[in-house]
């Protein structure tokens, strides 16, 4: 059984990396020469816990092997995975070059029967387009089967999917598809074609809302003295509403609820819905992000001459993508009021470096990250920002001031050490400093 994986990006390389442990024969390809080069040399081109030895010893096993050559991935392949990317367009909308890039290919060179499984996230409607890419007679057939795995858990999210959906309109493909997967012992839930694009979009417009009230209801928390910390655990008790996704916090960031979250309402355009709800959910996410900076500007007046330093540049902990980062918003304000930045990262350093060069100072620790600074935010939860102690703000800092924008620490444990403490949703004390910045 010979699967080819199209994209060694986040979805892509664990995917592969996963169906190779899964005891199949698989073929990674990307059109990036750089990326397949070291891949091939044994080095996980992204940070993802456990990858890169499960790479190795895969490669090792000679069931994983990596190919820029397009007739190398594809003439063999019973299955083919698509999970390159679709990133968004100037307008909102899902960019679907990439996909369609690759359907002419494996059009080109695909030889016998294959099934094609779409992992990418598509607009309602695209796999049925990419089907009309093959000739009738080929023996190719399309599958949606839409990817839902977080990143920093991306490989125990891949053995252990809550559902992997397979949406068809030709059930003898769905149905290899689904003996494939049948090796993870995972629910299978079939649908048609249209269906099965529509959960992917569905799931993370819902997850995304579930961040931006829980993140509304925080702000509203600041104005009326309620604590969000107590306020979401007592909302997630009710087994209807369920505890995950109500963490307040400054906001959501990574390559998909963003972008996902404006194609669809992109797609809504396009089919004459109006999607009102996420429309309000996007805006709240966007003030979100400018939040710390506005209450710190409140405490301090101007950044002139001032120094902050960043905790945490990674969209979420684990990984080392800083895609729609809240850090990438943050950095942004502190430059234009013209701060002097130091940064810390447990991955994404590198990613930072190559976006902002030298206008920022690259700090081998969180020690020397907040040495000097009059301002310290805590834009990411990594453990190794959680564990460091609030009396080293204190020791290290020129002035205390810590935002902390995902709700790390104990408020009366902040105060206690001396700082001045904002945090998301339990002080008042945010909400007057950002009535004070905006007025
Ligand atoms: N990142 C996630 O956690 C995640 C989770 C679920 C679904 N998705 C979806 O999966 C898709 C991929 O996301 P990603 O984050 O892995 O993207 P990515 O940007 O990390 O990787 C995409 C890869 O595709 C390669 N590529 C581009 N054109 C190609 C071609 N013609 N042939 C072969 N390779 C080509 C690129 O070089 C790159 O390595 C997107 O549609 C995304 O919305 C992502
Ligand atoms: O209670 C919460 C939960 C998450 N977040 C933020 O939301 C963003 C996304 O987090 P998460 O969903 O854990 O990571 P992703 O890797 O972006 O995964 C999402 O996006 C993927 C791409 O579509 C989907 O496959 C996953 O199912 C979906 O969870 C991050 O910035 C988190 O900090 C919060 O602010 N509060």
């Amino acid at each position: 059984m010979n699967i080819t994986v199209a994209g060694t990006g986040y979805v892509g390389l664990v995917t592969g990396v996963c169906f190779a442990e899964a005891g199949y024969t698989v073929t990674c390809f990307d059109t990036d020469t750089e990326k397949i080069n070291t891949l091939s040399a044994g080095i996980s081109t992204i940070y993802e816990p456990g990858l890169e030895e499960m790479l190795v010893q895969n490669m090792d096993a000679k069931r994983l092997r990596f190919t820029v050559s397009p007739a190398e991935a594809y003439s063999g392949a019973d299955f083919i995975f698509i999970a390159v990317g679709t990133p968004e367009r100037e307008d909102g909308s899902a960019n679907l070059d990439f996909v369609e890039s690759v359907a002419r290919e494996i059009a080109e060179h695909a030889r016998g029967k294959t099934v094609v499984a779409v992992k990418s996230t598509v607009p309602v409607g695209t796999n049925r387009k990419l089907a009309g890419f093959f000739n009738p007679r080929s023996g190719i057939s399309i599958v949606s089967n839409p990817e839902f795995l977080r990143e920093g858990s991306g490989i125990a999210d891949t053995f252990q999917a809550e559902r992997i959906v397979i949406g068809t309109d030709d059930k003898a493909a769905g149905d290899k598809l689904a003996g494939i997967y049948r090796r993870f012992g995972v629910p299978i839930l079939r649908t048609g074609l249209k269906s099965a694009e529509m959960i992917k979009y569905a799931s993370n417009a819902f997850l995304a809302a579930k961040i931006s009230l829980v993140n509304e209801i925080a702000n509203f928390c600041e104005v009326t003295g309620a604590d969000i910390e107590e306020v979401a655990l007592g909302m997630g008790m009710d087994s209807r509403i369920g505890s995950q996704f109500l963490r307040a916090g400054i906001g959501y960031g990574g390559s998909c609820f963003p972008k996902d979250t404006k194609a669809l309402v992109k797609l809504g355009e396009e089919w004459g819905c109006d999607f009102s709800i996420l429309k309000s959910v996007i805006e709240v996410n966007s003030r979100q992000k400018q939040k710390l900076v506005n209450a710190a500007i409140g405490i301090a007046g101007s950044f002139k001459g001032k120094r902050a330093a960043v905790l945490g540049l990674s969209f979420k902990p684990f990984t080392d993508d800083i895609r729609e980062a809240p850090a990438l918003e943050v950095i942004r304000q502190l430059l234009d009021e013209g701060a002097d930045i130091s940064v810390y990262d447990p991955a994404a350093m590198g990613k930072m470096r190559e976006i902002y060069g030298d206008q920022l100072y690259y700090a081998e620790t969180p020690e020397e990250a907040v040495k000097g600074a009059d301002f310290a935010f805590v834009l990411t939860e990594w453990p190794e920002i959680t564990a460091f102690p609030l009396e080293k703000y204190r020791l290290f800092m020129r002035q205390p001031v810590l935002l902390d924008g995902r709700n790390c620490y104990s408020a009366e444990a902040a105060e206690k050490a001396g700082l001045t403490y904002v945090s998301i949703g339990r002080k008042a004390v945010l909400a007057e400093a950002v009535a004070a910045a905006t007025k």
